[in-house]
């Protein structure tokens, strides 16, 4: 196997979501950029595309942003079209860790092994704290996910922490089910005499991040991707 096939830890696949508000796009561009957008308005679900080093691993990432403006509805979509999702509450506002707590329960009840990470975002506001850091852990430990508190606006070192240990889990998870088809391919293989394994050529995107709109987002566990994206993002 050659050194870049190694290092290539293949596509991983991550949902923000949450109530209105609580720092979604502001987190998924401060973990992709390390830059802050104050004020970030959308109307859909935004798509961001970046290959990135993860433990010494090269992932293809997509992340998608779940815009909150259909929120009484569950992003069922987004949480199928994942391999893991971040859950994110504003600690100054008790209503979205009720909402970040329904998304949790019904995460699970959808995709039970998927890696989960509850998020209690603008931590920097602790004059308005309404929730306190005990309660997040606590559903976070009933439910078996990572808690972390931070701040988007701070930079807290807790959000790449959190990400990349959300990365990483899928990348494990992804592995493990490699490593399980190989094995039963090369003893059916053995058993018939075939030799045929090979590896496909890698496929990274380099270093942009790529914003694609609703219309595009999700197919591609159904349908074979289309590549026609609407915009591209100066961040
Ligand atoms: N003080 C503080 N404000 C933050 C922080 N993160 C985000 N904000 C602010 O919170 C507001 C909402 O942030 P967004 O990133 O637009 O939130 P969202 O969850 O994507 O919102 P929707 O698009 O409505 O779903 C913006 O005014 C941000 O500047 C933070 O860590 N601290």
């Amino acid at each position: 196997m050659k050194t870049e096939d190694k290092n290539n830890g293949g596509k991983v696949r991550l949902a923000v979501i949450g109530k209105s508000h609580v720092g979604k796009s502001a987190l998924t561009v401060r973990y992709l950029t390390r830059r802050f957008i104050g004020e970030y308005r959308s109307n859909t679900d935004l798509l961001y595309r970046q290959t990135l080093n993860v433990n010494n691993f090269r992932l293809d990432v997509e992340v998608v942003d779940v815009c909150s403006c259909e929120h009484s509805l569950f992003p069922e979509e987004a949480v199928n079209w994942a391999d893991a999702c971040v859950i994110v509450f504003d600690i100054t506002n008790r209503e979205s860790l009720t909402y970040a707590s329904e998304l949790l329960h019904t995460v699970i009840q959808l995709r039970s092994q998927m890696p989960i990470v509850l998020l209690g975002n603008k931590c920097d506001l602790e004059h308005l704290r309404q929730v306190e850091t005990v309660e997040g852990r606590t559903l976070a430990m009933k439910n078996n996910c990572q808690f972390y508190e931070v701040s988007v606006a701070e930079n807290s070192e807790a959000i790449y922490t959190a990400i990349d240990a959300a990365l990483n889990e899928c990348r494990a998870i992804q592995q493990t089910q490699k490593t399980r088809k190989f094995s039963v391919s090369k003893m059916i293989g053995t058993l018939i005499g075939s030799t045929n394994g090979k590896v496909a050529p890698n496929t990274s995107q380099g270093g942009t991040v790529v914003v694609c709109h609703k219309s595009d987002l999700y197919k591609s566990r159904i349908l074979r991707r289309r590549q026609n994206f609407t915009a591209t993002a100066s961040l």
